[in-house]
């Protein structure tokens, strides 16, 4: 990878974006949509099933074309490209990139290291598939002979926050007589509570881990294989029954005690927030079922294709990016709020959260300089009418600037309820609402023309012009939401690629382990606590006594 030559803030295209910002200074949205009655129709993509309206952002035609200069200038495209020939664009792990092939059709040929590694995606898929089926019918049984009932996803990060998310997303595509339930934290509450009203002998536990080293994730493994042979009574060899593995470590895989025939593979070139789609979603696959599974596969790849392929002015990963970027650098943006109105997408912040934040949480660019401008925002976010009863309040009238994502579907998904009272219509009438209060706000004279006690005026005064995307489609389906989180990984992509920082590397998570291999003698034999700093070693001390040590 060359290294940039200029920096980010000193390129003209950068410095013509801020005199840009200087000249637009508080145009208000009110203004610009006056000034342009096809605005909201307009500002539109269509991209397979989503339906995106940036129509109530700060940006003019010129904004636009001033940031696609600069993603110009930046090389995205070039980037891209390296990224979908399957580059080694992670140079600080020197590996390539290449979650885009898990969703390949059969015959790509995408190549790593002068590999095709596409047949290889697709035996993995036909191997999950086939597992899948034999769980869903009843055909694989536990140790005793009885059917699996239970699935339990233990993994942490991107090995549970994708599945996780995903299931409860596509819940009523689920198979109704099985339960499932995923486990990450290493708090021994979480396995508890997930176990304890479960079948050892119907229970399978999928024990998700890409590198099978997370204390956290062995951990929970090696209790869960506890809690079986104990409560089954049986010896090792029922973990054949009752254990697959999802890993790229074959090795550590065995060494815990599951037989390399139950596991499935995925590789090092799936980063752990890009790998629900890869063998990690096995858990996902059984519950929805390989069809839906696949289908899920294609709304990502219509959208890989989409990003590929459709030129700048159309192409929506890179819009969605540009204005992250044109509001961290230009507004002072800290946060982006991410507001599903879909009770299914309880999850998807969450999801989101490690995509963005784990990708672009970086302060150094690509050769190690330190950088001088913003790089990923706070991402976060809750379904929409729960969040306007709690924090809407200070997105309405708080100082900060919140750019953020409403997320909406057309056709409710089937409902026991349905034809009972119209409530989609209520929840979704809350989602247009919102975005235009937000964007258009409420002026004193309109308050005032109300009859508003002229001392209450400032406080009813919404003053509007707060930045909002919405995505629309008409239902959320597997493949939409293959296609949603596509749009998100690549928009995560267009900004580390302006930013120049590695958006595929972790390093910042590494010193909390090893300071926490280092705290764990301390807390439990009061051994090594004059090595740490005095807060910390009284807080261990505290900890201690309170725990009758
Ligand atoms: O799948 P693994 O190797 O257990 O890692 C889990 C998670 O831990 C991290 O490496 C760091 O927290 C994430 O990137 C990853 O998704």
């Amino acid at each position: 990878m060359n290294a940039r030559q200029t920096r980010l803030n000193q390129m003209p295209e950068w410095t013509a974006l801020g005199k840009h910002r200087e000249q637009l200074g508080g145009t208000h949205l009110r203004e610009l949509f006056a000034a342009d009655p096809e605005r909201g129709s307009r500002y539109t993509l269509q991209v397979g099933d989503l339906y995106l309206d940036h129509s109530k952002h700060l940006v003019t035609d010129e904004t636009l074309a001033l940031l696609r200069d600069l993603a110009a200038a930046t090389g995205v495209a070039g980037l891209r490209d390296a990224m979908f020939r399957g580059e080694k664009i992670n140079t600080t792990e020197d590996r390539a990139v290449l979650h885009t092939a898990l969703r390949a059709p059969r015959d790509a040929v995408i190549e790593v290291d002068g590999e095709n590694v596409v047949p290889a995606v697709h035996a993995v898929l036909d191997r999950m598939a086939a597992f899948s089926e034999k769980i869903r019918s009843g055909e694989w049984t536990g140790h005793t002979g009885r059917r699996i009932r239970n699935i339990v996803n233990i993994g942490i990060g991107g090995s549970d926050l994708g599945p996780a998310m995903a299931y409860e997303v596509l819940r009523s595509y689920t198979q109704r007589d099985l339960t499932f339930r995923f486990v990450s934290n290493v708090d021994g509450a979480d396995l508890h509570e997930a176990v304890r009203d479960l079948d050892p002998a119907e229970t399978l536990f999928i024990i998700a881990s890409k590198t099978f080293t997370t204390i956290e994730t062995i951990t929970n493994a090696t209790s869960a294989r506890d809690w079986l042979l104990t409560n089954l009574r049986v010896g090792p060899d029922a973990v054949a029954k009752h254990f697959v593995a999802l890993s790229t470590n074959a090795e550590k895989v065995s060494g815990f005690g599951i037989d390399t025939a139950n596991m499935f593979e995925f590789w090092d070139w799936v980063g752990g927030r890009y790998s629900y789609d890869s063998a990690i979603g096995l858990s996902l696959m059984i519950a929805i079922g390989p069809d839906r599974f696949r289908e899920m596969l294609d709304g990502f790849h219509l959208v890989d294709e989409h990003f590929r392929t459709a030129p700048a002015e159309a192409n929506a990963p890179l819009l969605l990016g540009l204005l992250g970027v044109w509001y961290g650098a230009f507004f002072d943006a800290q946060s982006h709020a991410v507001l599903p109105y879909s009770h299914y997408l309880s999850k998807f912040t969450a999801y989101l959260q490690q995509l963005d934040m784990e990708s672009n949480g970086k302060s150094v660019d690509r050769d190690g300089n330190p950088v001088d401008w913003q790089t990923g925002p706070v991402v976060w976010g809750t379904p929409g009418t729960n969040g306007q009863h709690a924090y809407y309040q200070l997105i309405h009238q708080g100082t900060k600037v919140i750019p953020a994502d409403f997320i909406g579907f057309a056709k409710p998904v089937p409902s026991l309820l349905a034809g009972l009272v119209p409530q989609h219509d209520l929840l979704m009438a809350n989602f247009f609402a919102q975005t235009q209060a937000l964007a258009f706000g409420k002026t004193p004279e309109e308050v005032r023309a109300e009859g508003v006690a002229e001392e209450l005026v400032a406080h009813k005064t919404f003053k509007g012009n707060h930045p909002t995307t919405t995505i629309l489609a008409e239902e959320l389906t597997p493949s939409v939401l293959g296609q949603l989180i596509a749009l998100y990984e690549h928009k995560v992509f267009v900004q580390g690629a302006i930013w120049n920082i590695d958006s595929f590397d972790q390093w910042g998570v590494e010193l909390g382990k090893v300071l926490a291999k280092k705290i764990e003698p301390v807390l439990t034999d009061g051994k090594g606590g004059e090595q740490l700093d005095s807060s910390t070693a009284t807080l261990a001390g505290k900890y201690r006594t309170l725990r009758g040590r």
